[in-house]
């Protein structure tokens, strides 16, 4: 999906991002605005006005938000979370949301570390000590991380790199992950377990998850009464994997030891119990913020942003993923026949039933990979009558699924490259011929050529009779040469026909006095 060529397509950075960011935009033809700290109101009037919206953890882009947007067509993330972008409701829009993940990893996993190490030695606690005057060597007795087991949850990009630096310190490393194969994290010395085997054994635990169903409140007052008396405990992840409540009652009961804390439920959090408590350790959502982090994530996003929008490549998208396999010349004429096919379709239903169940069937091995995207395409051509619903090939399907529509497609292997769509009682087949989407079949009915699928169409089905078809070209032509290409496809007595003009017909009755069917389209 390219952003409209004839205008320069325009970005909002609304928060503080790297300035490489914004000239890699502005050398590709970007325009782009920089607007931190926006009120939501201010964000809700000024996003109709861009094609994108780069943002980090604070803009809440909700679904008011996307639905006020209407340009949109991309929401990039420069960091990893987006948890602060309504996923779905930017899918249902059409756009596309994209992120950096691997470009905070190591200043995440460093800050971690840094908070195992402080917690280690109340680092932060003597240091304020220190400055309110006093040198109190007892208070601060720390204990070695030698020898000590850590326990990480969630062995992904930052879990490993935590991993590998925290063993350099003598500690020994076990973890859980549902995903990440044990072998794999064995290989970077991290003993995988269940979190019930787990959670007795450690020192200090570290969480590295995403936030979701599954991992909010991962460590709970049960889980937290499983540990060793006097657990550490370290989020960099995302404020609610740790029970905050709960993490306090553990906090002063002793269960947990201190807790080194990066990210809270609300951010800034009002409530400062926890903030405020002498065992833990704070930082305002720091764990991107270093100048290389920053530098990786900003100039990422940019280029990403600009290969989606030359038409390149699609990186990082979080949604999407149907557009990936998209990003080639061939593939775009795919994509215009299956829109193109969707409409000659359309135009036949639209003034009988709706659509409730279209089968798409991709022939030959070159579209293997190609199904869902051409469904997809077929979808857009099928539901975007004059009005437009804003389909595109990102939202076509979630649109499909809403209006009750359901889409088949299947891969039947050894023909040659072509697409099948059948529904509502019809039948096309079409494929991509010389670098032009071309209709071969409708309705059962063969096309003697075939027929382009561009430009004004009209297809009328008629008994062949030499009388007819003199009266129906009149009718088309009328005193202008309208007439621009003609195709037939018979089948029995009846014959499809397609003609090219080179305008719509204003009206259609009297030519379906002579004709049995006829509907013209745009493509
Ligand atoms: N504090 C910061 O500034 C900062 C910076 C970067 C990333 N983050 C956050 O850190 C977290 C991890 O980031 P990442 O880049 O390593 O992500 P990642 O996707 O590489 O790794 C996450 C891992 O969590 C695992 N996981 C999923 N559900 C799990 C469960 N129930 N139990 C255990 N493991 C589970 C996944 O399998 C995956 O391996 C994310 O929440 C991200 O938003 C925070
Ligand atoms: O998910 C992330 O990338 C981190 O939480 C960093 O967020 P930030 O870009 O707002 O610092």
């Amino acid at each position: 999906m390219k952003i409209q060529k004839h205008q320069a397509p325009r970005v909002l950075i609304s928060e503080s991002v790297d300035p490489r960011c914004r000239s890699i935009l502005q050398e590709n033809g970007i325009e782009v605005t920089e607007r931190q700290n926006m009120s939501k109101d201010e964000l809700l009037a000024e996003i109709k006005n861009y094609d994108g919206l780069i943002v980090r953890s604070a803009t809440k882009v909700t679904a008011e938000v996307v639905r006020a947007a209407g340009a949109l067509k991309i929401i990039g993330r420069a960091g990893t979370g987006v948890d602060n972008v309504d996923v779905d409701a930017a899918t249902k829009n059409g756009v596309i949301v994209m992120n950096t993940p691997g470009g905070n990893t190591i200043s995440a996993a460093e800050l971690t570390c840094a908070l195992v190490l402080s917690l280690s030695r109340n680092v932060a606690q003597a240091d304020m000590s220190m400055k309110a005057g006093k040198w109190d060597r007892k208070k601060f007795m720390g204990s070695e991380l030698f020898g000590k087991v850590l326990g990480i949850v969630g062995l992904g990009r930052i879990g490993k790199e935590v991993a590998t630096r925290m063993q350099s310190f003598g500690m020994r490393t076990i973890g859980y992950d549902p995903i990440t194969p044990p072998d794999v994290s064995a290989a970077w010395g991290v003993e995988q377990m269940s979190l019930e085997q787990l959670w007795p054994q450690c020192d200090y635990i570290t969480v590295h998850t995403p936030l979701m169903p599954s991992t909010t409140g991962l460590l709970n007052d049960e889980t937290l009464a499983k540990c060793k008396k006097g657990v550490k405990v370290v989020n960099c992840a995302r404020g609610g994997i740790i029970d905050e409540e709960a993490l306090l009652r553990a906090l002063e009961s002793g269960q947990c030891g201190g807790a080194g804390l990066d990210v809270y439920v609300e951010e800034p959090p009002m409530q400062r119990a926890l903030v405020n408590h002498p065992n833990v350790i704070s930082c305002p959502h720091l764990g991107a913020s270093t100048k290389e982090a920053q530098a990786r994530c900003g100039q990422e996003i940019a280029l990403q942003i600009v290969d989606m929008v030359k038409g390149k490549a699609l990186v990082g998208a979080v949604n999407a993923q149907v557009l990936a396999s998209t990003f080639s010349p061939e593939s775009h004429l795919w994509i215009r026949l299956g829109e193109a096919m969707g409409s000659v379709l359309r135009a036949y239903t639209s003034s009988k039933q709706p659509y409730s169940k279209v089968q798409v069937t991709t022939l030959g091995e070159r579209l293997k990979k190609s199904t869902e995207f051409l469904s997809s395409a077929v979808v857009v051509g099928l539901i975007t009558d004059g009005s437009s619903h804003g389909a595109n090939l990102v939202n076509a399907l979630a649109l499909a699924k809403e209006t009750g529509l359901s889409v088949n497609s299947s891969t039947p292997k050894p023909f040659r490259a072509s697409v099948s769509l059948c529904g509502c009682g019809y039948k096309a087949l079409g494929s991509v011929q010389a670098g032009v989407p071309v209709l071969l079949q409708l309705d059962g009915c063969v096309f003697r050529q075939p027929v382009s699928l561009a430009g004004h169409l009209l297809f009328f089905k008629a008994e062949s009779s030499p009388q007819l078809l003199p009266s129906v070209t009149g009718e088309i032509s009328g005193d202008c040469k309208r007439l621009t290409s003609f195709a037939s496809a018979a089948s029995g007595g009846e014959q499809w026909f397609c003609v090219g003009m080179s305008s719509l017909l204003g009206d259609l009755a009297s030519l379906r006095s002579l004709v049995k069917e006829a509907a013209q389209l745009t493509v």
